[in-house]
This record gives C-alpha cells, structure tokens and sequence, in this order.
C-alpha cells in the first residue's frame, strides 16, 4: 500500500519571490498524526493548500493516497478533496441558516465515498451527524434548536469538528483549530478528536503556535520558510 502521504524535493516560491516552502521527503503512513510548527511566515498555511490541492504551482512531487497532485485536473483534485479529506479552520465557516445536523452532514452532500461511509457506521448520515455531536460533546436534543450562531465558540469549534469527520476522510487538515479556546477546552477538544481519529484510521496534518499541542504528536515538522 502506497503511503498516505509522500513529498519529494517539494519547493514553492510566490512569483517573484524566494520560495516560501521547500521540503526534501516527508512521508506519512494512513493513521499517522504530524503537529507542522513554525514562525509565522514560514510557510505552514502553504504547506496545508498545497496538500490540500487548493495552491498548485509548486515543483517536485507531492502524492496524497498515491495520486500524484500535479497530474490531476482541477475537478480531479476537487474531488479528492470532497471524498479524502476533512478541513478544520481557524474560522470555521459553519452555515448559519442550518441546523446543526444539516452542517455536519454537509461533506456527505459533496462526496457519495463519505456518505456510504456514514451510512455503513451509524445506518444514516443524520445519525451519524447525531453521533459524532454527542461523542464531541453537543447534545443535538440539548443544542439542536439553536442556530449555529448562537453557540459558543467552542461549541461552534465542535461542530465544525464532527463535519470535518463525518464519513470518515482519510486525512484531516487543521490550521490553528484551538486558538479561540481556553486550555481547558483546548484539551477536552484534543482529546475527544484524537479518540475519533484513532477509530476511524485517519491521518491528521495539523498546524499550531502553540507548543501545548506537541504532547499528542508523535512527529513533529517545524518548518524554516526562506530565512
Ligand atoms: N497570496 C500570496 N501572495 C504572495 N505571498 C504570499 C501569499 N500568501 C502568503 N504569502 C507569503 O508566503 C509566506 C508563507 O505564508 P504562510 O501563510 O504559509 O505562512 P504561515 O507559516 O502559515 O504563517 P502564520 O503562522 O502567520 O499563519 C509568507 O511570507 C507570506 O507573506
């Protein structure tokens, strides 16, 4: 089985500029976590939008789940995106005008793989969402009325976990998800996200400032940028 993730001789430089990202081999097994550190500017948030398929233009080669990224078309890498990876964002874009289980199930509305994955766990997407509420923490009995909105940020956080969860991707990328937590809820969070991981098998890249998260990591990568 080929890795999840293989990076070779990677280099990616805004035009003009002296490359901001420049990686010789990384490789990561299906079910490895990396904590990815670094000054701001060094290169972090570029690494996880090429991982992600979002930025292309860079040299070498970069392989998520053995298909080479620079030789997929724009939909192609859409859909790798929509079916193989969760994201999980400082600001986490949850849509105010839906329910709470209407936001998680939303990658299972992109993506049929996801969806037969939720179905083949809990017997329906909605249950599914449902699950990995209660298991982050929101009751959706408790919670369900209430727009998104009105929930506290770390609440909002949560539900923006359980939807980068749902229907099991196999790699989820988080930039900075538990900078508008307190360490407590910062820890209650960690937790509860790398029990469901390590259930599901799935791979997490997650970038951080803040050093209390490396105790979760077993690797870390601290990147340079072009100093
Ligand atoms: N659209 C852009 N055009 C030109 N330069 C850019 C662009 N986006 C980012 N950069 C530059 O690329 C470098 C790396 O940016 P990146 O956002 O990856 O850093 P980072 O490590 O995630 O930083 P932070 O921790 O502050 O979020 C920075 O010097 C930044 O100014």
């Amino acid at each position: 089985m080929s890795p999840l993730i293989e990076i070779r001789q990677l280099a990616f430089a805004w035009p003009d500029n002296l490359p901001v990202l420049q990686i010789e081999h990384l490789q990561l097994e299906r079910g490895e976590h990396l904590f990815i550190q670094g000054a701001s500017g060094s290169g972090k948030s570029t690494l996880l939008n090429v991982l992600g398929g979002v930025l292309t233009g860079f040299t070498g080669e970069v392989r998520v789940n053995g298909l080479s990224l620079a030789q997929l078309s724009a939909r192609q890498r859409d859909r790798l995106r929509a079916d193989c990876m969760g994201v999980l964002f400082q600001q986490f874009n949850l849509l105010p005008y839906l329910s709470l289980e209407a936001n998680v199930s939303l990658p299972c509305v992109f993506s049929r793989q996801r969806r037969a994955a939720a179905i083949t766990r809990s017997g329906s997407v909605a249950a599914e969402a449902k699950r990995l509420l209660q298991r982050l923490g929101l009751s959706p009995q408790q919670y369900g009325k209430r727009p998104v909105a009105q929930l506290s940020i770390g609440q909002q956080q949560r539900v923006a976990a359980a939807r980068a969860l749902i229907g099991s991707p196999l790699l989820l990328i988080a930039d900075e998800p538990t900078s508008a937590l307190d360490g407590h809820s910062r820890d209650l969070f960690m937790q509860l996200l790398m029990e469901e991981l390590q259930q599901a098998d799935i791979t997490l890249l997650l970038v951080s400032h803040d050093p209390a998260l490396a105790r979760y990591f077993s690797r870390t990568l601290k990147l340079e940028g072009n100093t």
